[in-house]
């Protein structure tokens, strides 16, 4: 009896300690973890499968995957949409700066986006969340800042939509625009042998940039009707996930060189604090907003030499290949494969 008891015990002491093996596994190796990672949702995915769904109207010129939508609207007229919805927390922080800071910041990101399309804004509709208790100053001070900003792009504020909620703040633009005899510049133009330019400098923007940027609506029109551009993107997530973005939808693949890539002074302060490298800051930061338009080899060099930018820095940081892929070439000409990284939502 006794014996029959201990070995009882000894065969439930074996499959407990095999449990607890196993589990002490599934921790070690994060396998749990893992596995929820599979379910979870995941922002650039769930679009692609948003796109697979068969368009309807033969008016959607270029429906999901770039900056905007372009809708024929008839007579050779294309009218562009483009939406952004900010979040506090997420794309603002309201102890920093104020409810004007946010209403200009708000609609600066849509016109990036029409610029990146080198076309025109010109009305936009936005819609508001206000956490339950906001004060009427607040939505006034909002309204000062997207005015200021829509007076200046020349654009009107044609409607919208107010809602009050437990909270954050949320606000959602949703901007309009029209190519004005242009065609508009797609993510999907880019060719082998082409040169990537990009305006201004990169990385930092959390110390300051991403509220106070200026969209870069001239450069992005200008570039369209004095130059050939075969593809153009705004800067939002970060320099190699957007250009990850142009090289997807162009089917090709790209070299950057490693010391042309503009390094703003706010990656290097940025870098001091986080130990990461300024140039890992240019790469993946975002919120530059700043335009990476890619061109021939002739067309690229005539921007370069062109005075219809105003003093604006623009650098050539590396050139379309055919092989799919990204490259960073360092200045000794060593070549190594990089990963595309930037700001993800989920
Ligand atoms: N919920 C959604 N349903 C359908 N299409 C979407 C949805 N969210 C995004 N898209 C589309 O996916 C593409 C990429 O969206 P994304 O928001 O990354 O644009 P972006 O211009 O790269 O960045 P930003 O938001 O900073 O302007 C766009 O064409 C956009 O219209
Ligand atoms: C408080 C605060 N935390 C983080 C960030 C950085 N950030 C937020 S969204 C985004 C990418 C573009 O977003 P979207 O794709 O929605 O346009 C980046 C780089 C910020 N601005 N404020
Ligand atoms: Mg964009």
């Amino acid at each position: 009896m006794v014996t029959f008891a201990v070995g009882r015990l000894k065969i439930e002491d074996c499959r407990l300690f095999s449990c607890l093996f196993v589990c002490f596994l599934l921790c070690q190796f994060r396998i749990f973890e893992r596995i929820s990672v599979l379910f979870q949702m995941d922002e650039f995915p769930l679009i692609k499968w948003i796109r697979n769904r068969k368009k309807k109207s033969n008016a959607v010129v270029c429906g999901i995957g770039d900056d905007c939508a372009v809708i024929n609207t008839g007579k050779n007229t294309l009218c562009l949409i483009t939406t952004d919805m900010l979040v506090e927390g997420t794309h603002f922080d309201l102890n920093k700066y104020n409810a004007s800071e946010v209403g200009r910041k708000a609609i600066a990101c849509s016109i990036s986006d029409i610029a990146s399309m080198g076309c025109k804004p010109s009305v936009a509709v936005i819609s508001l969340c206000f956490p339950h208790g906001t004060k009427n100053s607040f939505a006034k001070r909002l309204y000062a800042g997207i005015w200021e900003i829509a007076d200046k792009y020349d654009i009107d504020i044609v409607g919208g939509d107010i809602i009050s909620g437990e909270g954050p703040f949320c606000i959602n633009v949703t901007l309009l625009g029209k190519n004005e005899g242009l065609m508009p510049v797609y993510r999907s133009g880019a060719k082998a042998g082409d040169k990537i330019l990009v305006t201004g400098r990169l990385g930092g923007s959390l110390l300051g940039k991403h509220m106070f940027f200026e969209p870069r609506l001239d450069e992005g029109i200008a570039l369209n009707k004095n130059f050939t551009v075969h593809a153009m993107i705004d800067i939002s997530d970060g320099l190699t996930a957007d250009l990850n973005h142009i090289l997807e939808e162009s089917g090709v693949g790209a070299v950057l060189f490693e010391d042309k890539i503009p390094v703003s002074d706010d990656a290097l302060k940025i870098s001091k604090k986080t130990g990461k490298t300024p140039i890992h800051h240019a790469f993946s930061d975002g919120e530059d907003y700043e335009l990476l338009a890619v061109l021939s080899k002739t067309q690229a060099e005539k921007v370069l030499t062109s005075d219809l930018f105003h003093g604006l820095e623009i650098s050539c940081i590396g050139e379309i290949v055919e092989d799919k892929g990204l490259w960073l070439r360092d200045g000794k000409g060593k070549l190594r494969r990089i990963r595309p990284k930037g700001y993800k939502h989920c």
